[in-house]
């Protein structure tokens, strides 16, 4: 078997499409301009790469996008003040402080200082409590993007069997409890699991959230499986010459092609999607704030 693939690129350009002509919208019947600020702290090289696709997809839909870039050495009390500042700020409709932060700061603490009306990670507790207790809060953008690429692929999810690789509070847990609400019977595996190529093999759907460069390999998925890969993992690629580099995820995916139904690539899979699912979630926090129905603008 050779897997279909999943392309996120495309699907991810299909939501910003929708996304934009909701900000249309937004500003002529309503009179609001959807606003982003992303505050990125230190010059980590591949944060500055995806911040400023975020940056320039955001400006793209028709959003105002703020960018904030601190120095390394930021106080913790600065990075607060500047986060409360965002929260107060009407022209700013979503916060997103980009991960990790240099180890002087506590994350958990800017974080929760996040305006969870204006929280489009969905890290905050009070968006990953709604989520765990099936409210409407805001949900976190890479989760968001596998659950829209799984149902664009599968259709209806019940009763399917997921393994999600992972039990991370950004990616792994919050893509379970989505799993669990489209009625998958949903196991979470992760570093002290007994038998991970059997779990994996039981799964219908492979959602893979490690950090470990093509650990997944193709004999351990069930075949027709589909698979979807979150692992951004940059390896060195000496065939391309000396010091260069390339993207490859967590599953083996030239194996996993072979025995999988569907799988989505890296990159051009999860990636895009996760941003687009961001612009999607500033929009849905823009419409909330202003008191609007998302889903007739
Ligand atoms: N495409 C996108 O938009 C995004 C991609 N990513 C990528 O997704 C990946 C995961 O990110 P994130 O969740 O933040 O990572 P974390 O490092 O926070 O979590 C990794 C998880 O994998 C588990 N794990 C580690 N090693 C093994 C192993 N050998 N066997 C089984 N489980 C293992 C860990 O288990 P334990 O809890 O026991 O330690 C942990 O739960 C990374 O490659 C990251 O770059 C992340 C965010 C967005
Ligand atoms: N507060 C916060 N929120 C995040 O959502 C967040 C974060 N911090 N810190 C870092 C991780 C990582 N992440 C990615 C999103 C998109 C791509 C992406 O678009 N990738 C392209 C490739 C980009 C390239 O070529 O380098 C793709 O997979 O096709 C990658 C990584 C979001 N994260």
């Amino acid at each position: 078997m050779t897997a279909s693939i999943i392309d996120g690129k495309a699907f991810a350009e299909k939501v910003r499409a929708g996304v934009a002509a909701d900000v249309s919208a937004l500003k002529a019947k309503h009179g609001v301009t959807p606003g982003l600020a992303v505050v990125i702290v230190g010059e980590d090289p591949a944060s500055q790469v995806y911040v400023k696709n975020k940056v320039k997809q955001t400006a793209d839909t028709g959003m105002n996008s703020f960018h904030f870039e601190l120095p390394a050495d930021t106080s913790e009390a600065d990075l607060l003040a500047r986060v409360e500042a965002l929260n107060a700020d009407p022209a700013v409709n979503g916060i997103l402080v980009q991960l990790p932060l240099p180890k002087q700061i506590d994350e958990a603490k800017v974080i929760a200082a996040i305006d969870p009306a204006k929280d489009v990670d969905g890290f905050h507790v009070v968006n990953s409590g709604l989520l765990a207790t099936g409210g409407r809060g805001l949900v976190p953008c890479t989760p968001l993007g596998c659950l829209l690429m799984l149902q664009d692929a599968l259709g209806d999810l019940s009763g399917l069997k997921a393994v999600v690789v992972g039990r991370s509070n950004i990616v792994g847990k919050p893509m379970a409890q989505l799993l669990l609400d489209a009625n998958c019977t949903v196991t979470i595996a992760h570093s002290r699991t007994k038998d991970l190529p059997g779990e994996v093999k039981a799964a219908d759907i492979v959602v893979a959230a490690v950090g470990r460069p093509e650990m997944i390999k193709g004999d351990w998925i069930k075949p027709g499986a589909t698979v979807i890969d979150v692992g951004i993992n940059r390896i060195a690629a000496p065939e391309k010459g000396e010091g260069k580099t390339r993207l490859v995820g967590d599953v083996a995916y030239d194996e996993a092609a072979t025995v999988a139904g569907r799988i989505t690539p890296v990159p051009g899979g999860v990636g895009p999607m996760t941003i687009a699912c961001l612009l999607r979630n500033t929009v849905t926090a823009t419409c909330r704030q202003h008191r609007l129905d998302p889903k007739a603008i």
